[in-house]
């Protein structure tokens, strides 16, 4: 029982086939029959016929033969291999027909078919979890899109909002800007209105400001003291028809009695005195030349005076040149030459200021010696003014030369130092200033050729002491004068008096051209009030002449400005510390002029 036997030559084809497949597998082991029959549990004559193929195994035995050398081996039978061992038995099992045979065979289907239910039923339950996965799936899906068509249907709604919004702005954009050109044209419209409303405005400031500066001169007229008690002008003498436009133009502060008479002027105030009391009897014309500032101006105003207080019937007129040449210039324009004429050769006292200024038309000094002639000839009186003799004036040509020269002829020099005292004495007596003489004498030795900024001198020491309430002492003229005293090169004077409408300007935040135009804006109006006063007190240029400069003003306006800012100055704080810091910029500028002694060394 140790090995197998040959196999029968009688064995079916089916029993043989099955014999073979299993013996090639059983001698894979390399074991006998007994042994393996042992291994196995197995009854070793079983075993033995089962190889030897008289009697078909059951399907047991061969599977755990084909473990047995898959065990072995370490390799398992291809699936081909299995399926055709499983063949073979089968058609051994069928080909036996014993009872046993087909109870295998049997089994053997029975195992097959539950072997191919179980996979089936696998195969269901994993059929069953992938779908149960893909529908799950699927749902999750049919969620999301939802949700994404639900958030698309969220968008879409939103682009229409804005798209809305959008159209709606920009309707809402369109119909703005049409009404604002609408707008815009009729604003435009309006503007064109108010520039006309405002032309028409400007001129009748300009008509009102004119008749300000008369209401004001003619109220401090009626206020102040009338010349030797002599009428003040218009309060007594009726208008002359045929009288100059700007009448007699006298200013009633500018009396004989207010003259303060020296070496220097001695002469011209008793010629200026015999020319008042008898005109044309004696010094016909009477030719008063000097510097600027020393009493030229004062004095023809003062004969002026004297002369209609002694002769009222007499017509007084007095005029700059330059009133003269504007009025002139007018009446050629406005074809009323005949009536200039009449005006100016019917009076019986012409009292012209300033001739140096005729020298720039022809035609001008031509009428002017025509007026000459006309009214010496009807034996009235002329007086006349200028910064230089006859002789000097050259550009006024030799006839008129050689009738301003017919006359009597007086310089009036600067005052010396006891004339400036006196003049300080009377002008601090007349403003009722109390100073001590110590006080006048320093001034008066401080300024020495302008009697104006004397004055201005006087009244800014004195006005500082009242603002600050200190005594009018020497240490304080001293520190008021450091300011106003300069120690520069000398300048030109009219680039003194350009330099001042600078200054000023760039002080107050306003441009020159301010100063010297027309508005009458309030800061303007005082900034240039400033300005005019300052080229008056610090520079030697002629009354008519900054009046000119700025913007061709009447001389009235300007001494109307000289006369508010003295007052102002001593009664405003603010306004004296703005004149301090002005003079003294302009002294940095380098804009004060003329020989003024230095400042004496601090003591
Ligand atoms: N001798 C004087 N007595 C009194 N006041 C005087 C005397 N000289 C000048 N003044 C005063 O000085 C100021 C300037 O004088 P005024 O205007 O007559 O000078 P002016 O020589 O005519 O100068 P301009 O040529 O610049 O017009 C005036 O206030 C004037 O009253």
């Amino acid at each position: 029982m140790g090995s197998l036997v040959p196999l029968g030559g009688d064995l079916p084809d089916e029993g043989r086939a099955l014999a073979e497949a299993l013996r090639g597998l059983f001698g894979g082991l390399g074991l006998s029959v007994r042994r393996y029959a042992t291994r196995r549990h197995r009854d070793a004559g079983s075993v033995s016929r089962f190889l030897n193929g008289s009697r078909v195994p059951p399907w047991e035995f061969v599977n755990d033969l084909i473990s047995d050398v898959t065990e072995q081996q370490g390799q398992p039978p291809t699936p081909e291999a299995m399926e055709l061992l499983r063949r073979l038995h089968r058609e051994a099992l069928a080909e036996s027909g014993s009872a046993y045979g087909r109870v295998q065979l049997l089994e053997d289907q029975l195992a097959d078919a539950d072997r191919r239910s179980m996979e089936s039923t696998n195969l269901v339950r994993a059929l069953e979890r992938a779908l149960a996965n893909a529908q799950h799936r699927a749902a999750d899906l049919e969620l999301q899109l939802r949700q994404l068509h639900g958030r698309q249907d969220d968008r879409l709604a939103e682009k229409d909002k804005s798209l809305q919004l959008y159209e709606d702005q920009v309707t809402a954009l369109l119909r703005e800007r049409q009404n604002l050109l609408r707008e815009v044209e009729a604003l435009g419209e309006q503007l064109q209105d108010a520039h006309a409303r405002r032309a028409q405005a400007e001129r009748r400031c300009e008509e009102l400001e004119r008749q300000l500066v008369v209401a004001e001169e003619l109220w401090e007229e009626e206020s102040g003291e009338a010349d030797d008690g002599s009428p003040a002008p218009g309060s007594g003498t009726p208008a002359q028809d045929d009288g100059p436009a700007t009448g007699n133009g006298l200013d009633p502060r500018y009396r004989l009695d207010a003259f303060v008479a020296g070496e220097a002027n001695r002469f011209a105030h008793s010629a200026a005195t015999a020319v008042a009391e008898a005109p044309a009897k004696l010094y016909n014309p009477l030719f008063v030349y000097g510097t600027s500032a020393i009493g030229k101006t004062h004095l023809l105003h003062a004969i002026g005076q004297r002369t209609r207080r002694l002769h009222p019937d007499k017509r007084v007129c007095y005029v700059t040149a330059e009133e003269f040449g504007v009025e002139f210039a007018r009446a050629g324009h406005n074809l009323g030459l005949d009536r200039f004429r009449r005006r100016y050769r019917g009076v019986d006292v012409l009292l012209l200021d300033d001739i140096q200024f005729l020298a720039d038309q022809q035609p001008l000094r031509e009428e002017f010696l025509h007026t000459f002639d006309a009214l010496h000839a009807a034996n009235k009186q002329i007086v006349l003014s200028s910064d230089r003799p006859p002789k000097q004036l050259t550009e006024l040509g030799d006839r008129l030369r050689n009738r301003l020269e017919s006359g009597l002829i007086t310089h009036v020099r600067p005052p010396d130092q006891e004339a400036r005292i006196a003049l300080l004495r009377h002008k601090a007596q007349r403003d009722g200033l109390v100073a001590a003489p110590e006080v006048l004498e320093y001034i008066a030795s401080q300024i020495q050729r302008n009697v104006r900024e004397l004055e201005g001198a006087l009244i800014r020491v004195s006005a500082f002491a009242s603002l600050n309430r200190q005594p009018m002492d020497v240490p304080l003229a001293e520190k008021v004068l450091k300011d106003l005293v300069p120690d520069r090169v000398p300048t030109r004077e009219e680039d003194v008096v350009h330099l001042i409408i600078d200054e000023t300007a760039h002080y107050f935040g306003v441009t020159s051209d301010d100063l010297r135009g027309r508005s009458r804006g309030r800061a303007i109006v005082t900034a240039r009030q400033i300005a005019m006063y300052l080229c008056r007190e610090l520079t030697d240029v002629s009354t008519p002449r900054i009046a000119t400069v700025f913007g061709g003003r009447d001389p009235v306006t300007v001494e109307h400005a000289d006369r508010k800012i003295r007052n102002l100055m001593a009664q405003r704080r603010s306004v004296y510390n703005q004149m301090t810091e002005l003079t003294a910029r302009i002294k940095d500028a380098g804009g004060l002029s003329v020989d003024r002694p230095a400042l004496p060394a601090p003591m």
